[in-house]
């Protein structure tokens, strides 16, 4: 979507940068001449992934670079190694992207104190350490700075079924729009995405396992039709990290496909046949006559 170069000159860091949308929305910035830096608990997978992005055969010539460092995003000291190797390589940080995060569907009354911990520390205490660690750099060191944030549509809805994930990202959600009120002053812009489904490993074997996955089509919600492409997030991703988005900041932008309009009271009604709609048609209409009389 953005012009070749556009993101020539940028550092990002990306949370969770070696599987999933967080690779896909690498593979984007790189493209766009960014240097990304890639972090999570696995440094196999990192290593792996940016082996993988640094030879690709469309890669244009002027692309970024890219460097993997091990961080589980709870370990503000990791985050702190994430921050200095990254300057040491490429100079600066201009974005942060949060991607990482932990999700199982699980009625809730199953899940033990640790496993409702472990979804909170990742999504939510990980997201306002990075973001605090990277904030205090920009604001040190007089650099605008962009944070953004990968939430879900279900930080602003609820979610049965995700609680712990819903809670953390809609605290997440909260912290997007309160820093973005606070450090708009240094330059510092703050916004999230709220995607739908975008088929991944990760998501996919957690939250439509078997038997799920054969009776819970998500395509059947969304008024699209269809799940997302993981290029159409980048796009996004790419625009909002980018300077041209410079007047943009506490916002989210939902990508669903329509998915979240389905709390419409009567959205459901595609089930009613052309038929039907004949009969309820003039069945008003005959509910009108008869008001109108009762008026004479
Ligand atoms: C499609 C529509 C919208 C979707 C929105 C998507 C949101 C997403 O976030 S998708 C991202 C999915 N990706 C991941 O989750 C990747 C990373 N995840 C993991 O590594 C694991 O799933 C993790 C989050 C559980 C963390 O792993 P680890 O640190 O190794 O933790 P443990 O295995 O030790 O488990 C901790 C704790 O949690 C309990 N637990 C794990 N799974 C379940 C489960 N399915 N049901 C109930 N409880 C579970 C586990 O038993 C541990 O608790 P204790 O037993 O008390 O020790
Ligand atoms: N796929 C979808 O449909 C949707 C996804 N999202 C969001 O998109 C983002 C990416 O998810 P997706 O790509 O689907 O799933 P993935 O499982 O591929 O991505 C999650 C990433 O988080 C990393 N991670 C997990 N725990 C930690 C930790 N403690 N420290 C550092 N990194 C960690 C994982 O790497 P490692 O295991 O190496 O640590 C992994 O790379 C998430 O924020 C998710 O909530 C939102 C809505 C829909």
């Amino acid at each position: 979507m953005l012009r070749d170069g556009a993101m020539r000159g940028k550092t990002i860091i990306v949370t969770g940068g070696g599987t999933g949308l967080g690779k896909s929305i690498t593979r984007y910035l790189l493209q766009l001449g960014a240097n990304v830096t890639i972090c999570s608990r696995r440094q196999a997978v990192l290593d792996e992934t940016a082996r993988e992005l640094m030879s690709e055969p469309d890669r244009p010539a002027d692309a970024g670079e890219v460097l993997a460092i091990q961080c589980d995003v709870r370990n503000p000291a990791e985050i702190e190694q994430v921050i200095s190797q990254t300057i040491e390589k490429f100079g600066k940080i201009d974005g942060l992207l949060n991607n990482s995060a932990g999700n199982f569907i699980s009625p809730t009354e199953r899940l033990s104190y640790k496993a409702f911990d472990t979804i909170v520390d990742i999504v939510l205490r990980g997201t306002y350490y990075f973001t605090l660690a990277v904030g205090k750099y920009w604001i040190e060191n007089s650099i605008p700075g962009v944070v953004l944030n990968i939430s879900t549509t279900y930080a602003s809805t609820g979610s049965g079924y995700v609680v712990p994930s819903a809670v953390a990202k809609g605290g997440a959600l909260i912290m997007t729009k309160s820093l973005a009120a606070e450090w708009g002053k240094y330059g510092i812009r703050l916004n999230a995405i709220a995607p739908g489904p975008f088929p991944t490993k990760g998501a996919w074997d957690r939250l439509f396992p078997e038997p799920l996955a054969s009776v819970m089509d998500p395509t059947k919600r969304i008024p699209l039709k269809r799940v997302g492409e993981h290029g159409e997030l980048a796009n996004l991703a790419a625009y909002l990290l980018s300077d041209y988005s410079g007047f943009i900041t506490g916002e989210t932008v939902t990508i669903d496909g329509g998915e979240v309009l389905a709390a419409g009271e009567f959205n459901h009604l595609e089930q009613v046949s052309s038929e039907q709609w004949d009969m309820i048609e003039q069945s008003i209409k005959q509910a009108n006559r008869a008001s109108k009389k009762e008026g004479q």
